[in-house]
């Protein structure tokens, strides 16, 4: 098992009855960075991601997330942010909180305090209360608390304001710097995020269009969205 390899996936093709969702798609993520998967509506990021936690079977291909094929062992080592998703709505966050506390055996409470103050939730607001953006963070928050290796977030910041968008993400950023835990992030707000990713795969069409290391980028005096622009334009 390579231990430098969190995400690795070779010639994996998605079918659903006619429609091919994936084609061919192979790629790595290694452990510690913080890789953006970027394309446009319909590209298949949320298929590739529900294959990568375990919930779909790819057609044909294969799969290794943390050094086994995506299961219930994986599923329990990784944290997952879906594209769609409620809380229950009858709690507050405090008390939601506390139950995500018991079910998760890797919860980190001293992280969820640091992410509650950095997030700013208040922690008496009922969840059914909340505005899109309040649960957005909730939510995000959650999957950060815990203490996983693997982080996969599915538009985390759908709904979320700039400026805790830049703060999420560069509390990722500072995270990952000297840690080993990887981060797989599907989002559409490219420009506000370009900063945190040191690799971006760019999917269209349920293919991979590129796979850039963005400091190389930089290098070239290139950024992420003329690039995505070059390839989807
Ligand atoms: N269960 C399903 N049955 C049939 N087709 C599906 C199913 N799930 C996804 N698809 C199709 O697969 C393609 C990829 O969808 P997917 O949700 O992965 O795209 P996406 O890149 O996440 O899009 P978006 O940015 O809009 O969220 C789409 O054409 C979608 O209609």
């Amino acid at each position: 098992m390579d231990h430098t390899i969190t995400i690795q996936c070779t010639a994996v093709e998605m079918s659903f009855k006619k429609k091919k969702a994936l084609h061919n798609v192979t790629f790595a993520a290694k452990s510690g960075s913080i890789v953006g998967l970027l394309g446009p509506n319909g590209a298949g990021k949320s298929t590739l991601m529900r294959i990568l936690i375990g919930i779909l079977e790819p057609t044909a291909g294969t799969v290794e997330v943390l050094g086994r094929k995506p299961g219930v062992e994986t599923l329990g080592q990784l944290s997952f942010l879906p594209d769609r998703g409620h809380l229950p709505n009858w709690l507050t966050a405090d008390q939601w909180l506390g139950y995500a506390a018991g079910i998760y055996p890797d919860w980190d409470i001293a992280l969820e305090r640091e992410w509650v103050r950095k997030q700013e939730v208040d922690r008496s607001t009922s969840i059914g209360t909340m505005s899109r953006g309040q649960e957005a963070r909730l939510q995000l928050l959650t999957c950060l608390s815990r203490r996983t290796k693997l982080v996969i977030l599915d538009e985390p910041f759908t709904g979320v304001d700039l400026l805790s968008r830049e703060r999420i993400s560069s509390a990722i950023a500072e995270e990952t710097a000297d840690g080993d835990r990887t981060f797989l992030i599907a989002t559409h707000d490219i420009r506000e995020m370009e900063s945190m990713f040191d690799r971006i795969i760019l999917i269209g069409d349920g293919t991979i269009k590129g796979v850039y290391d963005t400091e190389k980028l930089r290098d070239d005096g290139r950024s992420v969205e003329s690039c995505y622009r070059e390839v989807f334009a």
